[in-house]
């Protein structure tokens, strides 16, 4: 079967809204992984092609070339599939414009980064990249002095709390207060589920297209971008691709990372230690909706403002909704890798919340119970589970996981309410499993 190239394009009923090469450069995308392909990558070809401009995109693999060869041998061209439980839908994109290794080229990346027709740098490098230390900050870094203040915005696309004000700490802290002049950093929240991609997913984009794609990604129907508006040069129209502009990102992202993303985890821990491959399949584990349904209203939902004009409780229903998928299969163990560098703005702001108002989070105090068991290794019935983290090692040495402060706020480890809860959950899971424990619930 041929494979997906501007060669094979002409035939398929699937065309990209643009091609490689139909507009220059304009931003540069570090982190070449699922995401940006069936998120950034989408918002920014609707808005080329509604709004126009030189807006292609040179995308940045920073280590890993297991997506950049497929796309180079691709013409860059490739597919995202919208999923739902009845149809798949195709379609093919072209937005890409070049693609480069940073390990393996970094003079040619800092040069694109350098390149004053450059005005926006997105990055997806996940929660752990965003060190002084990481390779690819130390990139962005280089790329950046060698601007010589040609103006840019660095635009995060990782589900981080303040991602740009993060981002914003981090250049300073390298390059001096001064760089803030021809730099923005706007925050945004990003928001689709986009599962890493499988033998599955080439089988589907090769049955709907008719040629072979070894870079499609599959994705949920829903997707959001809520950025805030501050680009010193100008950026792509991506309003008209259904982007939302606001000056208040973080009630916004607040709300996303706590519900959407807390409960992500949630299931994603209850459901590995249950023995539920996927997201969908935990959710549907007896008890569980009833107890995210619990988790949702009694612990999260009084720790949010929500943004104007949206109901919380509409919105919980909706994530429990997106979470039924059956055609995802977004494994559960996928979203439980890197808990330490996720559970901070998930779980525990909600817990250090609820407990500075007084109440004792019982549901998140089991979720967080259900990762220390995760933690340890072992499903409920003695499956060994992988423990995927960078601090995997100091998890493993740890005597009381409450002490380690890399990952809990000051006051966790001494509170007596906390940690008897805590208990009682962690003894609950030993003896009943997941299942008997959400089973005894109320
Ligand atoms: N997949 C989703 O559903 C989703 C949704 C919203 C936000 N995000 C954000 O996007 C990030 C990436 O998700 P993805 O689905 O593309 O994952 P992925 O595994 O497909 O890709 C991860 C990307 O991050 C890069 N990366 C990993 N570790 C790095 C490091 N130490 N330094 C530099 N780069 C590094 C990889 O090279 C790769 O390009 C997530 O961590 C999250 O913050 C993902
Ligand atoms: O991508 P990660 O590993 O940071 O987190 C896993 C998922 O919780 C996450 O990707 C969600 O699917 C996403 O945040 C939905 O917008």
């Amino acid at each position: 079967m041929e494979r997906l190239s501007r060669r094979t394009l002409d035939g398929l009923d699937h065309r990209p809204a643009i091609r490689p090469g139909d507009a220059g450069v304009g931003v540069v995308h570090l982190g070449l992984g699922a995401f940006h392909r069936a998120h950034q990558a989408v918002f920014t070809e609707d808005a080329i092609a509604k709004g126009g401009g030189d807006w292609a995109i040179a995308a940045v693999a920073p280590s890993s070339r297991s997506v950049l060869d497929p796309l180079i041998e691709q013409d860059l061209l490739y597919s995202v599939l919208t999923l739902d439980a009845e149809r798949v839908r195709p379609r093919v994109l072209g937005v890409h414009a070049a693609a480069l290794h940073a390990a393996g080229d970094p003079a040619g990346v800092e040069a694109r980064l350098a390149d004053p027709a450059v005005r926006v740098v997105t990055l997806t490098v996940t929660e752990k990249a965003y060190s002084r230390d990481s390779a690819i900050f130390r990139l962005l870094v280089r790329g950046l002095r060698a601007r010589g203040g040609a103006p840019v915005a660095l635009l995060s696309c990782d589900n981080l709390p303040s991602n740009g004000r993060r981002l914003r700490e981090l250049v300073v802290a390298e390059l001096g207060e001064s760089i803030v002049e021809s730099v923005g950093f706007p925050c945004s929240m990003v928001d689709r589920i986009v599962p890493a991609s499988t033998e599955g997913t080439y089988a589907m984009a090769q049955a709907a297209l008719g040629v072979v794609d070894r870079a499609a990604v599959a994705a949920e129907p829903f997707s959001q971008w809520v950025i805030e508006d501050d680009f010193p040069a100008d950026r792509p129209a991506w309003e008209l691709a259904g982007a939302i502009f606001t000056d208040d990102v973080a009630s916004w992202e607040r709300l996303k990372l706590r519900m959407l993303n807390g409960v992500h985890s949630a299931l994603a821990y209850l459901g590995a230690l249950a023995g539920a491959p996927t997201i969908d399949r935990a959710l549907a584990l007896p008890g569980m909706r009833a107890a995210m349904e619990s988790f949702i209203r009694t612990d999260i939902a009084p720790t949010l403002r929500p943004p104007e004009g949206l109901s919380i409780q509409r919105y919980g229903e909706s994530v429990l909704e997106r979470f039924s998928n059956p055609a995802l299969r977004h494994r559960t163990l996928q979203v439980a890798m890197d808990g330490t560098q996720k559970l901070p703005q998930r779980l525990l702001g909600t817990i250090a919340d609820r407990r500075a108002a007084g109440a004792t989070p019982r549901y998140a105090a089991l979720v967080l119970a259900a990762w220390m068991r995760f933690v340890r290794g072992r499903a409920d019935d003695g499956t060994p589970l992988p423990l995927d983290d960078p601090l995997a090692d100091r998890l493993r040495a740890a005597p009381s996981l409450l002490e380690l402060d890399a990952v809990f706020p000051p006051g966790f480890a001494d509170d007596a309410e906390l940690r008897a809860e805590l208990d009682e959950w962690g003894k609950a899971l030993q003896r009943h499993g997941v299942v008997g424990t959400l089973g005894a619930l109320p």
